[in-house]
């Protein structure tokens, strides 16, 4: 401050501000008016636009003068009485002023200017204020949360403006007006919502949109890894409940000697050790009369059938036809024997009968595929009781439904041939299909024609679709088809005996099932012999085996 200071109503640093600003504005009317004294005591201030009050500047309102050039930001710090500030309508550039040492300015108007920059902080701090004016200049940056209760005009409007407007009520209670031409703010009392991505840099957008993604990979992966967590669970539960060492040990079985399986010759079969069949993954099929059976997954992919069985011969194995159910090895311990098949996939025949009846899941078994089954059944046979080549012949023993196995492309496999010979008596008569044979039943004789007895039920079996008494399940009640087939034709039932299925499809002319049997049964009138468990027994001389015979022959069975 000047030594002018002193002086009453003269304040020569006021005066060197105005001329300062004066220089700025480079305006010829305010270089030629803006001279001699500026204001004194309380008289008209001879300055154009300047207001005095006991010698002060209290306002400064230089309006539509064409006024260019750029104010410097402290331009104004020595107007502390300035109460009026108005610049409207000229072409003024560069930053705004600050207020700093305005206190108590209560009307400010730059509008219809070239201000740009940020609207200063320092307005925040005049408590005085009741309009600020800044409309149509190119201010930018987010609007300072004015809250002072004094402001009753604020305009903003057609500026560079952005952000949410402060939530100040100050603010909020301004009309939308006063926010015009501001592309980029938003919030009330806008009706433009405001997205994250105004509040974010690009760096935090880059990284939250990065952060996105490696979740949703994180969670898409842990979704698959999830579902195949749950099928291989739902698999192993399915069909790895244990492997056939466990369940030997749950059926009570020692631990027995180790020793090789041994493999047939040309089966097409990868051989493997006895540990691999035992720690395979297994799954049981059914409790046959002599032993579990069960479905191995073994490890080289190869998935085959155990059958524990008592005793084992070679002449099963050297049984070899397109129709009986090849062994592919067998086993043989003082604890343990077994023998090998193939997992025949279609099931069986019993199941293909009477399966899903009733239910929308059931394909019907055509006439066509009944025949197949026959003439595969009776192939099968014909080759156990009248093949030479091999070293006995034999009687199957057990014929029905569940022995007859459904293979990959319609192939018909017969198994459980030979087992008879292993069987003790009166398990054998108890539980085998051939000793349900009226001869047996009446003269206790028994022979390859109670295979041929077996072979006839099978076929009522597959024209009637009905379980016979024999065979039938536990739990399932059958029917004596040898003399309901009797009376029916007796009586004439002739289209009532056949299986509904049969008729839904092609008519089958009885002619053409009678030839069929005739075939069949050609080959078996000629092998008239009766046998008994002696003819099986001879082939377990086979020096590889050393169990002794384990059937005991009474006299009344001959
Ligand atoms: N190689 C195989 N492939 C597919 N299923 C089989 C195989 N061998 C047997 N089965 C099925 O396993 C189940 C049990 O067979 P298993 O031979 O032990 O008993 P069964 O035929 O019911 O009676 P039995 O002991 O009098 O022969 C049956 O449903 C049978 O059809």
């Amino acid at each position: 401050m000047s030594s002018e200071d002193d002086s009453v109503g003269f304040h020569g640093y006021e005066r060197d501000a105005l001329l300062d600003l004066k220089a700025g504005f480079k305006n010829s009317f305010l270089d030629n008016n803006w001279t001699s004294l500026m204001c004194y005591m309380n008289d008209t201030p001879y300055w154009y636009g300047v207001q005095c009050l006991n010698g002060q500047v209290t306002g400064l309102v230089l309006d539509n003068m064409g006024l260019t050039g750029e104010i410097n930001v402290d331009a104004l710090v020595n107007l502390t009485e300035l109460v009026s500030l108005s610049f409207k309508n000229n072409s003024i550039a560069g930053n705004m002023m600050e207020f700093t040492h305005n206190h108590k300015l209560r009307n400010i108007n730059i509008s219809g200017n070239g201000f740009d920059g940020e609207i200063p902080s320092s307005v925040l701090n005049l408590n005085s204020l009741e309009s600020l004016q800044l409309q149509d200049n190119n201010l930018s940056g987010s609007i300072p949360g004015f809250n002072q209760s004094t402001l009753k005009a604020f305009n903003v409007s057609y500026n560079n403006l952005s952000g949410t407007i402060p939530e100040t009520k100050t603010l909020q209670s301004l009309s939308l007006s006063s926010y015009f031409g501001n592309e980029n703010l938003c919030g009330p009392p806008t009706p433009t919502l405001c997205s994250t991505r105004n509040n974010l840099s690009d760096s935090d957008t880059v990284l939250v949109f990065a952060d996105v993604i490696v979740l949703v990979i994180i969670l898409f992966l842990f979704m698959i890894y999830y579902k195949k967590f749950k099928e291989l669970k739902m698999k192993r539960n399915e069909e790895q409940e244990n492997t056939i060492m466990d369940r030997a040990m749950d059926e009570g079985i020692p631990k027995r000697e180790r020793g090789k399986p041994v493999f047939m010759e040309n089966n097409g079969m990868t051989t493997f050790e006895l540990d691999d069949l035992l720690k395979a993954p297994a799954k049981g099929l059914g409790k046959g009369n002599f032993g579990n059976c069960y479905k191995a997954m073994m490890e080289i992919g190869q998935v085959v059938v155990v059958k524990r069985v008592v005793r084992q011969v070679r002449a099963i194995a050297d049984q070899k036809h397109p129709n009986l159910m090849p062994l592919l090895a067998y086993y043989y311990s003082e604890d343990e024997k077994f023998f090998l098949y193939k997992f025949a996939s279609h099931g069986n025949l019993f199941d293909r009968l009477h399966g899903g009846r009733g239910t929308g899941d059931r394909v019907p078994f055509r006439w066509s595929s009944r025949l197949a089954v026959a003439r595969g059944v009776g192939q099968a046979l014909k080759h156990l009781h009248l093949n030479t080549r091999t070293r006995t012949t034999a009687a199957h023993g057990n014929l029905k439904s569940s022995n007859v196995l459904l293979y990959e492309n319609d192939q018909i496999l017969v198994s459980d041939y030979g087992l008879t010979s292993l069987i003790a008596l009166p398990i054998a008569a108890q539980h085998m299909a051939s000793f349900k044979c009226p001869e047996y039943l009446s003269h206790k004789l028994i022979s390859k024609k109670s295979d041929v007895w077996s072979y006839g039920s099978l076929l009522l079996k597959l024209l009637t679709g009905r379980i016979p008494s024999h065979s039938a399940p536990p739990g399932t009640n059958g029917v004596d088809l040898c003399s309901w087939a009797y009376r029916a034709v007796r009586e004439e039932w002739t289209a009532e005996i056949f299986d509904a299925e049969i008729l839904a499809g092609k008519w089958p002319e009885i002619g053409q099932v009678l030839a069929e049997v005739e075939e069949i049964k050609v080959g078996g009138e000629s092998e008239d012999e009766q046998y008994s468990y002696s003819s099986f027994d001879r082939s377990l001389t086979d020096d590889s085996l050393s169990a002794t015979p384990s059937v005991v022959i009474g006299d009344d069975q001959r």
